[in-house]
């Protein structure tokens, strides 16, 4: 018998996708309905383990179009939304700042409009879950951290877009009672991230043996999260997390961008069986991101202590897991 319909959007994107695969066979008691508008990062193919799973359905569709979205809460009796579609490459959006605020502005506002007026007058075992960005906080110095009291500060057309989402989640439980979560995570990679962001960078070019791009002087730091973590997280936030409530969801390992491209580097040309140093020589550094943000770092203790949740993967299992997926899809093609 099905206990939750659960709608989650961009899941057939990377990180979306992670969640879909693991709330599908979790849980075969849920119903997961997948609503994706197949945009440059979504991809099916990422979805297809579970695509005939009887728990299982997809819907392209816009978050934009207020009309196909409520008709999507009237055809089916969504209880919960988890809210991952989005615009998420920071040098897109200072290439093209709208696109970001229509999907991730217009686009979460469109969702709550909807599940607002689907829900009205009971909203009891209802839940609007946002998931969003540690880059909301800004941008840190050498020392410190991002705590779920630290004040906004976002800085690229991306993280502001996404701060603007963040706002509206809140207005939404603030004004009409809405019962909504969110969370904020650090930097994610892990298998089918788009070859957009640093990682997947790394490996294609070291593979491809085209140079490998690191902004300004490579001292930038982010600290990474395997995807699986934060799926795992997300679970838990959506069981057991405080209604109204914020999770910072960290991996407490933080790298400069130059020590982590050299790693990764190394773990390539291991895989490969090439000679130690081949990939690290296409390092070749580039002209920064403008108005690129120094450090990111989370303190996680929140969601530690109230949920019991820690990052499980280290860096060294879960990067051969990333470059070993990497290179399997490029021996496939
Ligand atoms: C693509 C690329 C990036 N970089 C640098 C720029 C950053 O300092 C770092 C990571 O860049 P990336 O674009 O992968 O990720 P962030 O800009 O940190 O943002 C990411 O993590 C947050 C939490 C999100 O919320 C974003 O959605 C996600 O894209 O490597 C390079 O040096 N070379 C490159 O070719």
């Amino acid at each position: 018998m099905i206990t939750k319909t659960i709608l989650v959007t961009g899941g057939a994107g990377f990180i979306g996708s992670h969640l879909v695969e693991h709330l599908v066979r979790t849980y075969p008691h849920y119903n997961i309905i997948n609503l994706d508008a197949l945009t440059y990062a979504g991809n099916l193919a990422n979805v297809s383990a579970v695509a005939e799973a009887d728990n299982y359905s997809f819907l392209e569709v816009d978050i934009t179009d207020l009309d196909a979205v409520r008709k999507i809460f009237a055809i089916y009796p969504i209880d919960t939304v988890i809210h991952l579609a989005a615009e998420s490459h920071v040098d897109r959006s200072i290439e093209d700042p709208l696109i970001f605020v229509r999907t991730n502005v217009v686009g979460t506002t469109t969702l709550l409009q909807a599940a607002h007026e689907a829900w009205k007058g009971s909203f009891g075992g209802k839940l609007f879950y946002h998931v969003s960005t540690d880059e909301v906080y800004g941008s840190l110095g050498e020392t410190g951290a991002f705590t779920e009291d630290t004040p906004y500060d976002p800085r690229s057309p991306y993280s502001a877009s996404k701060a603007g989402s963040d706002h509206f989640v809140r207005a939404w439980y603030h004004t009409y009672g809405m019962p909504v979560v969110i969370s904020n995570c650090s930097n994610n990679y892990g298998p089918r991230q788009y070859p957009e962001k640093l990682i997947p960078v790394i490996i294609h070019n070291a593979v491809l043996d085209r140079p490998i791009p690191v902004y300004g002087k490579g001292i930038n730091v982010r600290d990474w999260l395997y995807v699986g973590d934060h799926v795992a997280a997300i679970d838990l936030i959506l069981h057991r997390g405080r209604v109204g409530e914020t999770y910072n969801v960290g991996g407490n390992n933080e790298w400069r961008n130059i020590d982590l491209v050299r790693r990764i580097c190394g773990t390539v040309d291991e895989q490969l069986g090439r000679k130690l140093g081949t990939s690290e020589a296409l390092i070749a550094f580039v002209p920064d991101r403008a108005g690129h943000d120094l450090r990111y770092a989370i303190d996680a203790e929140k969601i530690r202590t109230e949920l019991g949740w820690t990052p499980q993967t280290d860096l060294t299992q879960g990067l051969e897991e990333t470059v070993a997926w990497y290179l399997k899809e490029f021996s496939a093609a």
